[in-house]
């Protein structure tokens, strides 16, 4: 098969502290003297195996210890771009988790302009355009949540949305009805995870309590004939991120994931990678595993593709140029 990390492609669901590989955690450790329980990189590795999301959440928010300075940040980030590239991206949607570092002492100045700060020369120094999206965790309060947005907007930072994430199952949409109704007045794009663990009501209320654009994942929605009706009237995009399903026990194996069936379903689905370097494989990797599990052939990986850049919050020239680069991937595989 051809290789997919020549499909021009947007990644709109991404966790950019999921992308903090091994290696560049214990760099980081060292650099800013910080103890992990893990010495080595064997040892550090030993600790991707996970049995649910909680399992991994547990390993990802003791990793993001190592990052304390700015400049911590626009490494990461630059790292990501940097595969990124490799990977095909054209146009990525960055979120972010600024609750988990506040918690450990990082100011949000840190973190923000930390990340903002690489993303400002992505499209010129990686011909990626990119946005920011702050992600909330679910598992926290409404109040904490309001009251770090109210920040994010005071300092004018350069996010475009808002999102949703953290353990699921136990923290429904009911929760946040009103973080999402002060995003919305503030003029912000939203999304949220749903339907990764949690139940297709779950998806539901993401669409009718919280008005979000986008469903992150969106998978369990299968379990509901009159949801999927509904995904697929609307077309509501859902960023399914098949390794991170393997990987988290969301499926049981890739060959159960319920994406042909979406697909079949008609709904409005595109391929992520959200926390990469912990689910074994960036972009590219996520279109290759199931072009090769399921078969599938040239006008479905296009319209997976397709989905993602008219899904997305680029801009309207951004989103015909990078349909026209589609159009001309197309041209040279037929
Ligand atoms: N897959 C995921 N689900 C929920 N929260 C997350 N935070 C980072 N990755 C996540
Ligand atoms: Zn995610």
């Amino acid at each position: 098969m051809r290789s997919l990390s020549t499909l021009p492609k947007a990644e709109l669901h991404l966790h950019i502290e999921g992308t903090l590989e091994p290696e560049l955690i214990l760099e980081l450790a060292t650099r800013n003297h910080i103890t992990l329980p893990y010495a080595t990189l064997a040892q550090l590795r030993a600790q991707y195996e996970f049995t649910d999301l909680q399992s991994f959440l547990n390993l990802y928010y003791e990793n993001m210890a190592v990052l304390v300075t700015e400049d911590d940040f626009a490494d990461m980030t630059r790292a990501y771009l940097t595969r990124a590239r490799e990977a095909g991206v054209r146009h990525a949607e960055i979120m972010f988790d600024p609750q988990a570092h506040l918690a450990r002492g990082v100011s949000l100045a840190t973190s923000v302009n930390g990340i903002a700060g690489a993303l400002a020369s992505s499209e010129s120094d990686f011909g990626i355009s990119t946005v920011l999206i702050a992600a909330f965790l679910r598992d926290e309060s409404q109040d904490s949540a309001l009251s770090v947005l109210a920040d994010l907007l005071e300092m004018k930072a350069p996010i475009i949305g808002i999102g949703l994430d953290s353990a699921e199952v136990g923290n429904p949409p009911s929760k946040f009805v009103k973080l999402f109704e002060n995003a919305r007045a503030a003029g912000l794009r939203l999304v949220a995870h749903a339907g990764e663990e949690g139940p297709p009501s779950y998806v539901w209320d993401t669409l009718d309590l919280l008005g979000a654009e986008r469903i992150d994942h969106g998978i369990r929605s299968v379990e509901d004939s009159l949801l999927v009706k509904r995904l697929a009237r609307e077309q509501v995009p859902l960023t399914v991120c098949p390794l991170s399903n393997v990987r988290l026990r969301a499926v049981d194996s890739l060959a159960a994931h319920p994406l042909p069936q979406m697909l079949a379903s008609g709904l409005n689905v595109c391929l992520n990678s959200d926390d990469p370097a912990y689910f074994g494989g960036y972009a590219e990797q996520n279109f290759e595993v199931v072009a090769t599990e399921f078969a599938f052939d040239t006008d479905t990986l296009e319209r997976l593709a397709a989905n993602s850049i008219t899904s997305s919050f680029a801009t309207v020239e951004r989103k015909a140029q990078l349909l026209g680069e589609l159009a001309a991937w197309r041209e040279q595989a037929s």
